[in-house]
């Protein structure tokens, strides 16, 4: 497959889709080169294939594979931004991360490895889920490099709670897990899109004291976009930044394939637009999760996890530079 490479920096881009129907060759993330295709990279797409974290309805360890074939359609040219996040820098897909589907343990050593490895070389990390627990062994492995990020987090749920069933490491408690392990910025880190049933008053209190502000969907109701963009901004500041988006942030009717869909979401032009508001930040890596193709309709959770996914590429384009990582 001819790749289209970039005239000023010779970075190799997607395959070009005027010479190459989308639709044929195997999917890497956007048509993008495998990193056995490339010699150095800037930002790794990496699939992590684990759901047995789930409290409800699995199937997203078929999301990293849904989200590719679903990034075909992706353009080099994201004009919202000003800015080509396959030109600007070197992107690479490295396949998945192998994880156990049945020790949770094992596996969450198995990712926190793969991405270690990955991050080592110096580049930043877009990983595709995967249930939203694979965000600790994540998180542990970019506070390695970066020490305790602002952590930005896209979410009908807080995902602080303490345990199910006794199980300490689930899909609704990574970030409780982060906070205790100091991974976090506690003063920085926010949710948005928060909404839906709890189980009670104290799942907020016990939130805000772990170091979590939520700006929620009846915020954003109230204020508007604009003013719970200003309100993320102010808090994140100009810290390292880790983005984390569950993709069930999106209302149902935007993306039914996930695995706890909580109406009264936004929508994916809400979603995309307040991505595009850490074009300036020192976004140092981020995640979608909890894409499951199972329960989606015509593709569109599919294509707004891999648009999800294009926004952030294009805010690390457009951000600070990094140095670019080498190969093995
Ligand atoms: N992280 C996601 N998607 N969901 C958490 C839901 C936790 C619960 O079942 O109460
Ligand atoms: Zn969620
Ligand atoms: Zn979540």
């Amino acid at each position: 497959m001819p790749h289209t490479s970039s005239a000023d920096a010779g970075h190799v881009g997607p395959v070009d889709a005027r010479t190459v129907p989308r639709f044929a060759g195997p999917a890497t993330f956007a048509r993008l080169p495998r990193l056995d295709q490339v010699t150095a990279f800037d930002v790794a797409v990496v699939g992590v294939p684990f759901d047995t974290g789930v409290s409800y309805r699995p199937g997203a360890r078929f999301g990293p594979g849904h989200v590719r074939e679903s990034s075909r359609l992706l353009r080099p040219y994201n004009p919202a931004m000003d800015v080509q996040p396959f030109a600007a820098q070197q992107v690479v897909d490295a396949g998945d991360i192998a994880c156990s589907p049945f020790e949770i343990e094992d596996a969450i050593a198995s990712i926190e490895r793969g991405a270690d490895e990955l991050l080592a070389t110096g580049a930043r990390l877009l990983t595709i889920g995967g249930d939203h627990t694979i965000a600790l062994p994540l998180l542990r492995a970019v506070a390695r490099r970066h020490g305790p990020v602002a952590v930005v987090h896209f979410d009908a749920h807080l995902d602080t709670w303490d345990s199910y069933f006794g199980a300490d490491y689930t899909h609704g408690t990574p970030f409780r897990r982060a906070a205790e392990e100091g991974l976090i910025d506690r003063e920085a880190s926010v949710h948005a899109g928060i909404r839906g049933p709890l189980y009670g008053p104290a799942d907020l209190a016990d939130d805000r004291r772990i170091g979590f502000t939520a700006v929620t969907c009846p915020d954003i109701e109230a204020d508007g976009l604009a003013g719970a963009i200003e309100r993320i901004r102010a808090r994140v500041g100009d810290r390292p930044v880790y983005i984390s988006v569950d993709i069930d942030v999106l209302d149902p009717a935007h993306a039914p394939g996930t695995g706890t869909p909580e109406p009264g979401g936004l929508t994916s032009r809400e979603l995309l637009a307040m991505l595009r508001c850490f074009r300036d930040s020192n976004l140092v890596s981020a995640d979608v999760v909890e894409v499951a193709p199972a329960y989606d309709h015509a593709q569109l959770t599919g294509f707004a996890g891999a648009h999800v996914a294009y926004e952030l590429l294009s805010a690390m384009a457009a951000g600070p530079k990094v140095e670019p990582a080498r190969r093995g």
